[in-house]
């Protein structure tokens, strides 16, 4: 069961040596139940701070994050998280990485069945044949891959991802992009996804959450739904490119380099 994500007029500060540090201003949206959402804004502005809001590894100083309806207090096993350094245990194989989760989510899957359930993943993400393989032994790209499968072994209803293509090459990027469509369709779930990559969040995202610059405030939300199309060949079509060039004004905005948007118009 997927779970909707309400972020109700979230306000965030850090303490700092030299005293409050602003970071969220009174954010307010709401992911749909098994959408996808990607956040984007300026460095800094705030979008890791939101996601350990969501994973309720931080509490807002203001406002509320709901899933389905429930405040978040703390940690809950039905979020998943996906970083972009994998942080894969070298000393476990990739099939015993992705089954970890199973081994702390309380369950009842017996061993053969935890098995059984990281072998479909890992064959869905194209790395069957690799189940024995230690971390070391796979590219960047087949470390992420087998950190996606690892997120949502245990099915959650909501997936976090922060920028977790960032560090991998353009051609394993895209390739990546696509398993995620694949991901989604076999394993229904939540997204938020943060990331710099404005092409990325256009071709996975439903709705894409413009911040502005620190403390962020949401500046802009665009639908970047593209009618269910997964082929790379919808990004280089006009309406994906005009919804790129929207992001890009927004981001200079968001940047205080406002004239270089109306100069680009
Ligand atoms: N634990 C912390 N204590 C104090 N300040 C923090 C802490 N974590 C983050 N910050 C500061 O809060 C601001 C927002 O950080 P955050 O990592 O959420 O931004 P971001 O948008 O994800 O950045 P980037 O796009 O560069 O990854 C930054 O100025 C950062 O230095």
């Amino acid at each position: 069961m997927t779970q909707t994500i309400e972020i109700s007029g979230v306000t965030h500060a850090y303490d700092t040596a030299s005293g409050k540090l602003p970071v969220l201003d009174n954010l307010d949206f709401i992911v749909p139940s098994a959408s996808f959402c990607a956040v984007v804004g300026p460095s800094g502005c705030g979008k890791s701070t939101l996601t350990k809001l969501v994973a309720g590894l931080l509490i807002p100083d203001q406002g509320k994050v709901l899933l389905d309806g429930r405040a978040v207090k703390g940690p809950r096993s039905t979020v998943g998280m996906a970083f972009q350094n994998p942080v894969l245990l070298e000393w476990r194989t990739i099939l015993d990485n992705v089954i970890l989760p199973l081994e702390i989510v309380p369950n009842k899957l017996t061993r053969s069945q935890k098995e059984d359930r990281a072998r479909e993943l890992l064959s869905l993400v194209g790395l069957e044949g690799f189940e024995t393989k230690r971390p070391s032994e796979l590219s960047g790209g087949m470390r992420q891959r087998a950190s996606l499968c690892r997120a949502i072994a245990h099915k959650p209803d909501i997936l976090i991802m922060d920028e977790p293509f960032g560090a991998l090459d353009a051609f394993t990027r895209e390739d990546l992009w696509q398993t995620m469509h694949r991901l989604r369709a076999e394993e229904p779930f939540t997204c938020m996804l943060i990331t710099h990559d404005l092409r990325e969040s256009i071709y996975l995202a439903d709705q894409t959450i413009v911040l502005s610059d620190r403390p962020a405030r949401v500046q802009h939300t665009m639908d970047t739904s593209m009618n269910g199309r997964t082929d790379l060949d919808v990004l280089y079509e006009q309406e994906a490119v005009e919804m790129l060039h929207v992001l890009r004004d927004q981001i200079k905005i968001a940047q205080g380099r406002a004239e270089d948007a109306q100069a680009a118009q």
